[in-house]
């Protein structure tokens, strides 16, 4: 049986200097979980945000789910950090990890729910050993790095295949895809196996400025889309 869609608006897009501002809005618009890019200018070429931004969030009254993609090399030293500032998810590239058993049980240990993330030309053969020891997994549809890139066609495919692996293991792992993700595109995603949804661009792109509701408005198109 799938698991109820969740759209995980990512602040990537958001409007940094009004942080706290963006993740109520988008959340009162109806998003369920706050994806929070950490990239470190050494695995990706770009550089984000880390556990203080986490912890002020969270001190800023957000009690939403916070997934953290982590986009770090090396990860381990960093997970506790995360968990300690309130991160709900971790997940990692496995490219990223010494030891991708050791750091999965590391972020559980933690307290966090742990998962994987899968560049579009790393294999899913990651998940052989250790499907029992994620909670998620996430499915990079653009090369990871920067927002508002376009969706790779393949990943379609993939999601397919990773849909299948999911559903044999019995267990209860989330299917996430991030990169490239709109309400014109969201329909086929879900049809193809995910049911957790990165949008950054799709969602804060043009800012809200210009009309207070068009979080709401665009949130609900996602949703009548996941729903037909
Ligand atoms: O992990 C990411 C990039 O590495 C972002 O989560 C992702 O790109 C979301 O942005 P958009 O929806 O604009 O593609
Ligand atoms: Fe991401």
């Amino acid at each position: 049986m799938m698991a109820p869609d969740l759209i995980a608006p990512s602040i990537l897009s958001a409007d940094f200097a009004r942080l706290g501002e963006e993740v109520d809005h988008v959340l009162a618009a109806g998003a369920d979980i706050v994806h929070f890019d950490v990239m470190d200018n050494h695995y990706v070429p770009n550089l984000t945000i880390g556990p203080l931004v986490c912890e002020a969030l969270r001190k800023h009254g957000v009690t939403a789910p916070i997934d953290v993609h982590l986009m770090v090399k090396p990860v381990d030293r960093i997970i506790p950090d995360f968990a300690a500032a309130g991160a709900t998810y971790i997940t990692f590239h496995p490219e990223a990890s010494e030891h991708i058993d050791r750091t999965l049980q590391l972020i559980r240990n933690e307290g966090c729910k742990a998962g994987l993330v899968f560049n579009p030309a790393t294999s899913l053969s990651y998940l052989d050993y250790v499907m029992d020891k994620v909670d998620m997994v996430l499915l990079m549809s653009v090369n990871p790095g920067f927002g508002g890139q376009s969706f790779i066609p393949e990943t379609m495919e993939k999601l397919r295949q990773a849909r299948k692996l999911i559903d044999a293991s019995g267990l209860e792992i989330r299917l996430e895809v991030d990169g490239g993700v709109k309400a014109d595109n969201i329909g086929a995603i879900k049809a193809a196996g995910a049911d957790t949804f990165v949008s950054g661009s799709g969602i804060f792109g043009k800012g809200r400025d210009s009309d207070p509701h068009r979080y709401d408005s665009i949130i609900q198109e996602m949703r009548q889309e996941l729903a037909r």
